[in-house]
């Protein structure tokens, strides 16, 4: 027998990959097969990809990525091909941002991330529930998701080896009660695959990312799309792992792509910290009025 162990201390390894999608489902496959081997060869327990890892759109026509979606099962699809890698590699995935088709809907797609358990089974299909909808012209930032984008209305937690996974989606990340629930629901871990705007991401990704991380004493694994897709889009990068007390523990920078990073993770760490700064039993859940709107 080996006695190389999976890295000390029976931790886990938790790994992320950058990549620069483009419009072709084909190109950008084989990127993220080579980042899975990589994975597979840095003995990652869980390897997580961004949003629009299978595709992004051109940017020409804006019903780009609707027309090139695929239903989960689809025979011979996307989807059954990074079972295969899951199964091979014996390793669980965390697939961000699929455009899924919907049977009833033809005009509309999901935004599903899936998590692949290390035998290739589908283990949660979360629907991206916060949709990117906005307009900021002094910031140069102008999105319309929901128009082929139906929103989710489930929020999961699954169990895995390296612990209880927290699933969301990118735009997801600026909503904090969003992840209240996920702590609640028993998340450790909270995975955030994302293709965040260069300019959003500037200003705000690793302080929403460490801010989420901070407050509900969870790591933060946060893979995501960097570089140019097209001429019109741009993805900020820096893929992250954040630790519950809010220090980076690896990451990506923007100019780097097709690139993995991994770090192990200690959820003895984690009931440590929740065990001594208590904020979770320190709520005043009584006084908040969260749901009073103005
Ligand atoms: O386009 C696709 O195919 C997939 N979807 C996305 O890339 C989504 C919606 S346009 N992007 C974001 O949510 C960015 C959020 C962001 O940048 C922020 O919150 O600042």
């Amino acid at each position: 027998m080996s006695t190389e162990t999976t890295n000390a201390n029976n931790k886990k390894r938790i790994g992320l990959g950058q990549l620069t999608s483009i419009n072709n489902k084909t190109v950008n496959f084989e990127k993220c097969k080579g980042l899975i081997e990589k994975a597979a060869n840095s003995k990652v327990d869980l390897f997580c990809l961004p949003e629009c890892f299978a595709f992004i759109g051109g940017g020409v026509d804006p019903m780009d990525s609707r027309n090139n979606a695929e239903y989960i099962d689809q025979p011979d699809g996307t989807i059954e091909k990074f079972r295969d890698l899951a199964k091979k590699h014996s390793m669980w995935l965390s697939l961000g941002g699929f455009h899924e088709k919907i049977l009833e809907e033809p005009d509309q797609i999901y935004n599903t991330h899936l998590i692949i358990d290390s035998s290739g089974e589908i283990v949660v299909k979360y629907h991206k529930m916060h949709l990117f909808d906005v307009d900021i012209p002094s910031k140069g930032v102008s999105m319309n998701e929901s128009k082929v984008v139906k929103s989710g209305d489930e929020i999961m937690v699954c169990k895995s080896p390296v612990g209880n996974l927290g699933i969301s989606i990118c735009y997801d990340v600026r909503f904090p009660e969003f992840y209240l629930t996920l702590r609640q629901m028993g998340a450790e871990i909270i995975l955030v695959p994302s293709a965040f705007t260069y300019t959003t991401g500037k200003a705000h990704w690793s302080t929403l990312l460490r801010a989420r991380a901070i407050e509900n004493q969870c790591y933060v694994v946060a893979a995501a799309q960097t570089g140019n897709h097209h001429p019109k889009r741009k993805s900020y990068g820096h893929s992250l792992i954040v630790d519950p007390w809010g220090e980076v523990l690896c990451e990506i920078d923007e100019n780097v792509t097709d690139e993995i990073a991994y770090c192990d993770i200690d959820l003895n760490f984690l009931n440590e910290i929740r065990e001594n700064l208590p904020v979770y039993s320190h709520k005043k859940y009584d006084c908040y009025n969260i749901n009073k709107k103005k």
